[in-house]
Formats: structure tokens, sequence, C-alpha cells
């Protein structure tokens, strides 16, 4: 079977420029907006579907390598399968060939084909970003688009880079927007590149145009930020390293002209979609959840850390790894929490997770401060003005002041307001989740883009108790 499935790409509405803040932007043609409402305790064993990250991650490592690559586990949400269809589209061979179970025949690295048309990416940065690194490596052009979410987004932070490895920008919006074309390196350079701010989008898509450069590419991030991209090139055979850079940072290695062999990757299931579970257990009097094969790396779990100082019960067992990527049974109960001081350093890893953590802030006694937070204003929305959005109109004391988002909890919610989603699949989730537990149901205006990342939130949600009409 090739790469079939839902998508953005046929089914988008035209992206709007400068969309109003009253209109709803979805992709369906009509929002569908949903209410929660408190159910009692949440119980039940799920497993959350496969991490994006990785899912990404293994299409284009696998469309990149001699040979075949098996992948299970992989998340079949819309923003990976846009991914599918590009690799697809760049030349490598991408079937889906049973439940979650995908297999990938590359192209070698710099072997990509030109597409005959522009590569979609609908709502996903990361898709969009990371290909756009792996194209810049080889002697192509490609138009790269998406919807108008991320048709908003900066790609400056990218193409910078990929400029000084020899790729070009034959044409494009002003400030480096969706949609642009971009042309490959004939000759790609190798570099040593600071990243200017902690992202690991930033960082694969060097990396990935460094496979195909002669010499060593180097990347050095002050702060690091998930190690994915270096985990799997390693798996697939690369000559990668990485060492400490200062107090938090990473110095990231890569030998060029490698060649990548096909491997077998287990997803994990995804720690920033069990965020939402998670919290909704903590917040839910008598729940008692139990999430199975979440993954643990490090560099992630930086809002189960912070749930933890918060007074949140959330036991691990059955520890065991994957391709280098741990992974864990996460049994989470219902607690009492505090508000705590959340470090901007912790911020890459839980970058994702700030807008369910400000809803389980909500339910805490006393303040939360979330630091250093500015990278969440060009996510698929500006996450800090939504967030607090979401917590004002159900009735929380909220502030953000300067990068820093202050939560006053009062141990309730008052609930009963609509939340706007902007395009924003987390913003959807995190007002559902706070709906569990909050004195008066809440609204979200639209669930669409929850297939972004995870398309069976509502009937998972449901099956553990979740009340959602
Ligand atoms: O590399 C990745 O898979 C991701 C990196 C993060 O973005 P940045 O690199 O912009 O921090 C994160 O927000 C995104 O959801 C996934
Ligand atoms: C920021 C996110 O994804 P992306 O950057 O891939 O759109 C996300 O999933 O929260």
């Amino acid at each position: 079977m090739p790469v079939t499935g839902h998508g953005p790409c046929g089914t988008c509405a035209p992206a709007p420029q400068g969309s109003s803040k009253d209109t709803i932007l979805t992709h369906s043609d009509q929002p569908r907006p949903l209410q929660s409402r408190a159910s009692g305790p949440l119980t039940g064993k799920v497993r959350v579907p496969g991490d994006k990250s990785i899912s990404h991650r293994a299409l284009i490592l696998g469309a990149l390598a001699v040979g075949e690559t098996r992948i299970s586990g992989l998340l079949e949400g819309e923003d990976v399968l846009n991914t599918a269809k590009s690799m697809q589209a760049l030349g490598a061979t991408v079937e889906r060939t049973g439940d979650f179970a995908w297999k990938v025949n590359g192209v070698g690295v710099g072997g990509f084909a030109q597409p005959k048309a522009a590569l979609d990416f609908g709502n996903s940065g990361t898709g969009c970003r990371l290909v756009m690194g792996a194209v810049a490596g080889c002697p192509i052009s490609a138009v790269f688009d998406g919807d108008a979410s991320l048709r908003s987004r900066p790609m400056r932070r990218i193409l910078d880079p990929l400029e000084k490895m020899g790729a070009k920008v034959v044409s494009g919006s002003e400030g480096g927007r969706l949609p642009l074309t971009l042309q490959g390196a004939r000759d790609p350079l190798p570099i040593t590149y600071k990243t200017p701010v902690a992202s690991a989008q930033i960082k694969s898509a060097v990396l990935l145009a460094g496979l195909a450069a002669p010499g060593t590419t180097t990347v050095i991030e002050s702060e690091a930020s998930r190690d994915h991209t270096e985990l799997m090139l390693k798996h697939f055979g690369a000559d990668i390293t990485s060492i400490q850079e200062g107090q938090h940072g990473r110095r990231i290695t890569l030998a060029g002209q490698a060649e990548l062999h096909g491997a077998n990757v287990v997803v994990p299931a995804d720690p920033s979609s069990a965020a939402f579970p998670v919290v909704a257990a903590l917040i839910a009097e008598g729940s008692d959840v139990v999430l199975s094969d979440v993954m643990t790396n490090p560099l992630r779990t930086g809002l189960f850390t912070t749930l933890r100082e918060m007074g949140g019960s959330i036991e691990e067992s059955e520890v065991r790894g994957d391709a280098g990527e741990p992974m864990a049974r996460l049994r989470v109960r219902a607690s009492k929490l505090r508000g705590v001081e959340v470090p901007p350093e912790r911020a890459p890893s839980m970058i994702d997770e700030y807008l369910v953590l400000a809803v389980a802030a909500s339910f805490a006694e006393g303040t939360t401060i979330m630091r250093g937070l500015q990278e969440l204003r060009v996510k698929e929305s500006d996450r800090l003005e939504a967030t607090a959005a979401m917590l004002r109109v159900n009735g929380v004391k909220v502030e953000v002041s300067g990068d820093d988002l202050i939560v006053e909890g009062r141990g309730h919610v008052p609930g009963g307001g609509v939340v706007a989603t902007h395009m924003d699949h987390r913003i959807a989730m995190s007002a559902l989740v706070m709906g569990c537990a909050s004195d008066q149901p809440v609204g979200v205006d639209d669930t669409a883009f929850i297939a972004t990342s995870f398309p069976d939130f509502i009937p998972m949600m449901r099956s553990l108790g979740a009340e959602f009409s």
C-alpha cells in the first residue's frame, strides 16, 4: 500500500494571509467544537501514539539510507503523514505494511529526486524544517509549503545555516516565510554552526545537510535540545559524536559523505502526547491511570520532573530502551499540586508541554512561574499569549511578563469559557484536559488540528472516563 491517509495537503482550506483574530482557522470545511466537563476519576491503561519527533526522523533517515527501513509504532498523525508523502515525492519508496508499521526503501545520501509538485507540510514545523536540511544537501530544487499556521512561522533560522552550506532560496516570501523554493547544493560545504536558540529543528537541518558534505559538520548548542537525530543517525550507521559544551550545551560532530544503512526503528510512545492524560489524571480527583512505553529521554521529560516537584504522583517502572531511546511505564494518580518556579534552562526539555503545565498550575495551590518561554511565540500559534487567554477565559489569574508566564493557582478552576485554538493542536488538547476537572465545562472552538499529532486523543480520553460532548 503506498502512502495514503487523510492529510492536510488535499483538505486544507486555502491558507488565509493575515487572518483576523476572530476568524477560526481550520483545515476542515467546518470547525469542530467540543466541550469537556468534569467526569469524576479517570482510570485505565493506555498507550499514546508513537513519538512525533522520532516518527519524522525514521521516515527521513529511512529515505536517505541505502536499503530497507522497517518502522513499527509510527505516529499516523497528519504531520508525520505529510513527511511520508514528501519522502515519496523525493524518490523514496514509502509503504504502510500494517497498523503503525511502515517500510521505507531509501535513495542514499544526496540521492533525492526533483519533486514534481510542491511539498506540503501542512501544520508541521518539524517535517518542513528537517526536510529542508535533507534537500539542502542534494542537487535539486523543491518548493516548501504549508498551512496558514506554518506559513506564519520563521524559516530564516533554518535557511541561514543552509545557505552557508551552499543551498539557495530561489524564491520565497518576505522574511523567509513559506512558500519558498530551496535549491540544494551540488557540492555542500561542511560548517561549524552555533545555533542561535535551543532548537532541535535547526540542529537537525544542519546535520541532515552535513550528511552529504565532505569533512566534518559541527553543531554547537549552548542549551541541549532533544537529541533524537543524533541517536538515530548513529543507529543508521553515521559517524557522529556528541560531547558536553559548557554547563548545559552540546557539541555535535558528524563525519560527512556518510553512507546510511536501512535499520529497524521501534517508535516509543510520545511523552508530549502522554502529557495530556498525565495532567488530566493528576487534576481529576480519584484518578489512577497507567501509560505504557512512554519515552523517557531526559531531553524530553522536563514536564514530568516539574509535575513531580509540584507534588504529582508519577511512578516509573518497566524501564527499557530501543535504539538509544529509553521508555517506561508511568502510573499517575490524582494529587494535590502546589505552585513551583520552573527554571529557564529546563525549557528545551519541555518546550511543547508548557500549555498543559499551565493547566496543572491552574489547579495547584500557589503561584507557578515559568521562565524563558520566548520560543513559545513561534510555534503553531503564539503559545504564550494563547495559553494565557485559555486560562483567563476560564477564570484563572495569569500574567505574561516579558517571556515569563505566571499562573496563580487556587486549587480549582472555575471554567465556563470557550478557548480559541488558533490552528494549534496542543491548545485544543490542553483546554479539553482543563475541562476534565473544572467547576464548569470548558469548550474549544475547533478540535480538527488534534489530528496532526494525536488522532485518537478524543476516544482515548473517553476510554479513561473523560466526558467530551
Ligand atoms: O525536532 C523536533 O522534533 C521538535 C523540536 C521542537 O521545536 P524547535 O526545534 O523549534 O525547538 C519542538 O517544539 C517540536 O515539536 C519538535
Ligand atoms: C511545535 C510543535 O510541532 P512542529 O514544530 O513540528 O509544528 C508541536 O508539536 O508542539
